[in-house]
């Protein structure tokens, strides 16, 4: 029996996941790990069976933004490293100890207070990556002085292991590198001070995809490879550099849930904002932007049927859109594709991203909890995951 009750879902293409990996070994130098960041439920595509997969075919550790995701993560059964990339508050750190899942720190005052609540609670150490601010602007020590007193009260901990150093970059992903160049020579210095100081450096990183990608060599001991796992390039400069091919994983599928042709003109959805012509076909379909699809679609999206584009016609509506279908004679329950390739036509991720005004790390992100997902492995189907009936 199908484990839910909608014509709509989202199809995961494990090999892709792992082709990517793959791509990324053989690109990076041989003593730079991959890290697979799967925050977002894996940017949309499920954090637990993408997470899984990256491992299995070379990935070393998982990063997520929240330690919620990563509960997720080990409650599934994954003990691989995975780091917190984003702030955990204080009276969180407990779970990270208990969990054995590294954090992310830098502050000198957050450090102290974390010591003090795990020795309170008499629990295990908890890894603790120090996050640099070399020009992102979001989160890290931003001077020499404040990263080595952040050091020293991670060295004067009892419960809080120093295990990581990195930043995070700002503009990897444009043609003009002078901003990422200029934030890898304060990254650099960084290091430089704490050698200088002594220091014995734990494991070093700050490569996103489009990082990794342009400057393999800043590899360090692990990229953090996100959009790039999920086979997408980071911008459309990336795209054309073409250093890597990707795979695209992720598809959106849905199935026709009524059709009609009238003898007279027609308004379609919601403002009326589209008249459909005597003998053109309408097709509704069961998906709309409670599902993340977006309603700035609107009567500028299309989809694809039997390998042609059907263009949405009306007004993006909660739970369901209307589409023109060209020529053919559709049938409910004939398939549609919303996102991915049907024969030689593709809508990509990039384009729906175009239309929408977004990028594409947002449009795979938005789609939620309605929908279930199918993944495959050798064009098979191997596991279903439905968030809306675990
Ligand atoms: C700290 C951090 N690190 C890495 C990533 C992954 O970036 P890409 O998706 O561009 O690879 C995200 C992130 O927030």
């Amino acid at each position: 029996m199908k484990p839910f009750c909608r014509d709509t879902w989202v199809e995961v293409d494990l090999d892709a996941i792992r082709a990517n990996v793959e791509t990324f070994r053989g690109h990076l130098p041989a003593q730079t790990g991959i890290m697979a960041v799967v925050k977002a439920d894996g940017y949309g595509h499920g954090s637990v069976h993408v997470g899984k997969e990256a491992l299995d075919a070379g990935a070393d550790s998982l990063g997520v933004a929240l330690l919620d995701e990563a509960i997720v993560l080990r409650e599934a059964g994954i003990e691989a490293p995975i780091l917190v990339l984003g702030y955990t508050p204080v009276d969180s750190v407990a779970i990270a100890s208990k969990l054995k899942v590294e954090l992310t720190a830098y502050s000198e005052a957050w450090i102290l207070e974390a010591e003090q609540a795990l020795q309170r609670d008499e629990l295990g150490p908890v890894g603790i990556h120090v996050k640099t601010d070399t020009g992102m602007g979001r989160l890290g020590v931003r001077s020499e002085e404040e990263l080595l007193r952040v050091v020293s009260a991670l060295e004067n901990s009892s419960k809080l292991v120093w295990s990581g150093l990195f930043t995070h970059f700002a503009c990897a992903d444009e043609p003009d590198q002078t901003h990422v160049r200029r934030q890898y020579e304060t990254f650099q210095s960084f290091i430089q001070a704490l050698r200088a100081a002594g220091k014995k450096l734990p494991k070093v990183h700050c490569c996103n995809t489009a990082a990794a990608i342009a400057h393999p060599e800043w590899g360090y001991d692990t990229i953090r490879l996100g959009i790039g796992l999920y086979g997408l390039y980071p911008s459309p400069y990336m795209k054309e550099r073409a250093d890597v091919p990707l795979v695209p994983a992720l598809s959106l599928k849905t199935k026709i849930a009524h059709v009609k042709v009238a003898d007279e003109p027609f308004t379609v959805s919601y403002g009326a904002t589209y008249t459909a012509q005597p003998h053109e076909q309408i097709a509704t379909l069961p998906i709309g932007y409670a599902d993340g699809y977006s309603r700035l679609l609107s009567n500028r999206g299309a989809v694809l049927f039997n390998g042609e584009r059907a263009p949405i016609v009306g007004r993006v509506c909660m739970d369901q859109i209307m589409v023109k279908i060209p020529n053919e004679s559709a049938q409910v329950g004939d398939e549609i594709v919303l996102y991915g390739r049907q024969g030689d036509e593709e809508i990509s991720l990039d384009e729906i991203a175009a239309l929408t005004g977004t990028i594409n790390y947002e449009v795979p992100c938005l789609l939620n909890f309605r929908i279930p997902k199918v993944y495959y492995r050798a064009g098979k189907e191997c596991t279903v995951h439905h968030l809306l009936t675990k």
